[in-house]
């Protein structure tokens, strides 16, 4: 059984997809409890909550007052602080290890009938859940960056991930105002499966000369109608998310996902895309 009645939503880590987790879901009314683990992890994820919502707001793509949203988001970093939230979203850094460990907590802390969703990219959902006494109730909720733009949410169904919890990611997306497909638990589900291996060609066909940057971002970009090339986006997603991805990809499913060399040496060189000013192209 899972709760459907849903107001208080709990969001754990406040980084890039947590805090756009919190904002996306206090804009459509629910309260929030956006749980970090230093105070300063929970003041970055208001900072980048509040510069989203300006911007919203100021191109009139925001329903209802920055402000207004802003206090519906109690940040802490106390793990008892959601104990009282009715479904609960993990979205803290993509380690297995790590991801299991909040979900103890979480078993621990939020009640029984409580659906647990993990943001996860690319981990095993049923692995998240394989030590819990309820692993029936965890989902993937698999939001795209930036939160608050993109449209699409993957739900992803793991082994023991039932009918109901998997109908109620549905909804609460939808609730959110997103639109949803579902993947069944396999590694990279649909979106990093197919968008992994097509960043890596393109890093390999810049690598081997086949064209500059540019050319080969302008092909897949005018030739086949995507809104960014494979250089391009893997410099927005960051060239060490990537490289991550595709290493787990490659582990689970064999030499077709192979990283490309460039994308290895890059991120071995600390040039990891936009955030660090440099990745295939160069950022001011
Ligand atoms: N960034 C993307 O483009 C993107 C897109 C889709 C999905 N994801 C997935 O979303 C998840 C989060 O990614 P991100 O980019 O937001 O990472 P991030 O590094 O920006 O944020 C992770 C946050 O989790 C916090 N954290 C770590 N352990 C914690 C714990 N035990 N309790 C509470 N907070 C904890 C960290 O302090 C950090 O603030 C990952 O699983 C990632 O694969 C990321």
């Amino acid at each position: 059984m899972v709760r459907d009645r849903i107001d208080r939503i709990g969001v754990v880590g406040a980084g890039t997809m947590g805090s756009g987790i919190a904002q996306v879901a206090a804009t459509h009314g629910y309260d929030v409890v956006m749980r970090d683990v230093e105070p300063e992890f929970v003041e970055d994820g208001f900072d980048a909550i509040e510069g989203s919502l300006e911007r919203l707001a100021s191109r009139d793509d925001l329903d209802g007052q920055p402000e207004a949203v802003r206090e519906r988001i109690e940040g802490t970093t106390v793990l008892d602080d959601l104990d009282d939230c009715d479904l609960v979203v993990e979205a803290v850094l993509e380690d297995l290890d790590v991801k299991r460990d909040v979900f103890a907590d979480l078993e621990a802390v939020c009640a029984d009938d409580v659906l647990l969703a993990t943001n996860t990219s690319t981990l095993s959902i049923t692995s998240i859940a394989s030590d819990l006494e309820r692993p029936e109730r965890v989902v993937g909720l698999h939001f795209m960056n930036p939160v608050a733009i993109m449209e699409g949410v993957e739900v992803v169904v793991g082994e023991k991930t039932t009918d109901e919890a998997t109908a109620l990611a549905h909804r609460i997306a939808d609730d959110l105002g997103k639109t949803t497909w579902e993947a069944d638990d396999k590694p990279g589900f649909v979106t990093n499966r197919i968008l992994m291996p097509w960043i890596n060609e393109g890093i390999r066909a810049y690598d081997e000369g086949v064209a500059t940057r540019e050319d080969i971002d302008a092909g897949m970009e005018l030739g086949t109608n995507v809104p960014m090339g494979p250089l391009r986006l893997a410099d927005h997603i960051g060239l060490d998310v990537c490289l991550h991805a595709s290493e787990t990809l490659h582990e689970e499913l064999g030499d077709r996902y192979k990283p490309a060399y460039l994308l290895k040496r890059k991120v071995a060189a600390g040039d990891l895309g936009k955030k660090t000013g440099r990745g295939f192209y160069d950022y001011e």
